[in-house]
């Protein structure tokens, strides 16, 4: 975010913020950087060991571009012409160091940070809309953008990096923010990406099968999700008890605990009322009383989400009338049950699931919505180079709605028709299905339109609000709410033409 004024510290002030830190010489700092591409003269560089390199091997680069100062885990072999400050884990350093150069802002914020598998972008909007209805100026920080106020730019990641987050952070706090929603991603937690930060609230969502590929297995994961929750930080923890991995996680947590469940023994229990397309009404009791709160949401796995987001509100001191006023307006995060209407009589759904879980459920919201002779359709791939030992789960889920065309997600560097044999071993579990196999998006996405009937839903999964495919080294635009729209604008939907009677051939909705 822009409108940072740069300050200038020096480095032993920057080093007393990382226990165990050793400082060889002193200068005033001008920046941090912890890739040396983006260092300017006077900023300090932390050489950080990544998933693919080794920072230390780029302070040369670091110096040339003017760095003042830079920030190792082992003494240079030769010695260095500027002060180097010798600290134990450069990665878990940068979190620190950049919130020490920029004033430490988290703690001029109440931040609240979302984590799980699922349920994080919607659970963090919920919370933004509670704070926002309070008076607060809230910033949001997400995998769809990061925005202050009404100003927004586009997420790289779900979670900023350290440096980029705390002058994000900054820029917030200097802008007359006073509450932040946040996800928190299981890389961030694993990379260090938010220490240095310490959250008001942490609250989780779920674990499913997810980033495998990088964690390894469930418990490295959900123990990566867990750091969110140590008292270094967060204050309190908000914890969906629904899976056995937020059950641990509540009993073991070292902070205090509240939690959220369908589960009789949650201390604030929830059930979700579908309303259909009109939204899910969540009723709560116990520790908050009883409430009811009606939601623009669709789905009951919105069910948790709401009700994370009311207890997180309540216990930031939102009153009860403005959480729920807030949670009945707030529009569902686009590309999530994003729904494509140009008038024609089959519901058309974009939606980001890309777990067995969170797909599994987006199925069953589908068949109550279909109509009595209804077929649910699903429009599923897989995202290349990551979370391989989902994709047979993932096609066996698509499958079970009976009707599914395999396609591509955004394949990167691997071989989109592997992807897809990889989901279609999946579906060979559901015998009666129909399965079509339709590398091109676009084509797929078409096919299943033109195969609607009267009373389907379609389901376009996996891409959500992303408007960009990648393809080999290649960064395409594709946009499965845009390819909806010209589908069905190519079978005769849409705005019918000034003078004619309509080409609308719709109405059972
Ligand atoms: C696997 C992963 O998470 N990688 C992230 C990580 O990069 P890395 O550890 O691999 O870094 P590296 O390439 O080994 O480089 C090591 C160090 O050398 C530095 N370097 C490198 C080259 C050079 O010339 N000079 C230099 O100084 C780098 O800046 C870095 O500090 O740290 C980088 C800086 O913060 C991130 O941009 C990068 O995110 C990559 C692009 C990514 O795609 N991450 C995804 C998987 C991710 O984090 N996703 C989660 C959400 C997941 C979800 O729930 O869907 C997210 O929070 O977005
Ligand atoms: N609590 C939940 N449990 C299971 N599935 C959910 C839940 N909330 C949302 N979903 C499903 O997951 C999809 C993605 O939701 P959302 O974007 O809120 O999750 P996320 O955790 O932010 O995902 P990501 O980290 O990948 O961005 C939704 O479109 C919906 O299908």
């Amino acid at each position: 975010m822009s409108g940072t004024t740069a300050p200038a510290r020096w480095l032993r002030e920057l080093a007393a913020a990382v226990p165990g830190s050793r400082l060889l010489g002193d200068g005033l700092v001008r920046g941090v950087a912890e890739d040396s591409r983006e260092v300017q003269p006077g900023w300090l560089f932390v050489a950080r060991r990544g998933t693919r390199a080794d920072g230390h091997r780029f302070v040369a680069d670091a110096l040339e571009r003017g760095a003042a100062a830079v920030a190792l885990e082992r003494p240079p072999a030769t010695p260095l012409r500027v002060p180097v400050v010798l600290v134990p884990n450069t990665a878990a350093a940068l979190g620190p160091l950049a919130a020490c150069f920029h004033g430490w802002p988290a703690n001029r914020l109440a931040l609240v940070g979302v984590t799980g598998t699922n349920g994080k972008t919607t659970t963090a909007e919920l919370v933004r809309a509670c704070l926002a209805e309070d008076g607060h100026q809230v910033g949001l920080i997400g995998t769809i953008s990061v925005r202050i106020g009404d100003e927004s730019q586009p997420a790289r990641l779900t979670t900023p990096g350290p440096v980029e987050l705390q002058a994000t952070l900054r820029a917030m706090a200097e802008r007359g923010v006073t509450a932040v929603a946040m996800e928190v991603s299981s890389h961030a937690l694993d990379q260090f990406r938010v220490d240095g930060t310490r959250f008001a609230l942490a609250l989780f969502t779920n674990l499913d099968s997810e980033h495998l590929d990088y964690h390894g297995t469930m418990e490295q994961y959900w123990a990566a999700k867990a750091r969110l929750f140590e008292p270094v930080r967060c204050e309190q923890g908000v914890v969906c008890v629904d899976d056995p991995w937020g059950q641990r996680l509540a009993a073991q947590a070292q902070v205090p605990v509240l939690t959220v469940g369908q589960r009789p023994d949650a201390a604030v229990r929830y059930r979700v009322e579908d309303r259909l397309l009109a939204g899910s009404t969540v009723h709560l009791e116990g520790r908050l009383g009883q409430v009811v709160i009606p939601t623009r949401m669709i789905g009951t796995v919105n069910g948790a989400n709401v009700a994370l987001a009311y207890v997180a509100a309540r216990l930031l001191g939102v009153p009860d009338a403005s959480a729920r006023a807030a949670l009945a307006a707030c529009p569902r995060p686009p590309g999530r049950f994003e729904l494509v209407d140009l008038g024609q009589p089959f519901l058309v759904v974009v939606d980001y699931a890309h777990t067995p879980d969170a797909l599994a459920s987006l199925v069953a919201t589908a068949r109550r919505l279909a109509g009595p002779e209804g077929q649910v359709r699903v429009v599923v791939g897989a995202r290349g180079g990551r979370d391989r030992f989902k994709r047979p789960q993932t096609g066996k889920v698509a499958a079970s709605a009976g009707w599914v065309v395999l396609t591509t997600d955004s394949p990167g560097e691997e071989d989109p028709l592997s992807i897809i044999e990889q989901l279609r071993i999946g579906t060979w579990e559901v015998p009666d299905a129909e399965v079509f196999v339709e590398p091109d998006r676009r084509a797929a996405i078409a096919l299943a339109l033109g195969k609607a009937q009267a009373g389907d839903v379609v389901l376009i999964v996996g891409r959500g609000h992303e408007g960009i495919q990648h393809v080999g080294r290649e960064a395409l635009p594709l946009d499965d709410r845009e390819e909806a729209r010209q589908a069905l604008a190519a079978l005769g939907y849409g705005p019918a033409p000034a003078g004619s009677a309509g080409r609308r051939r719709g109405g059972a909705w």
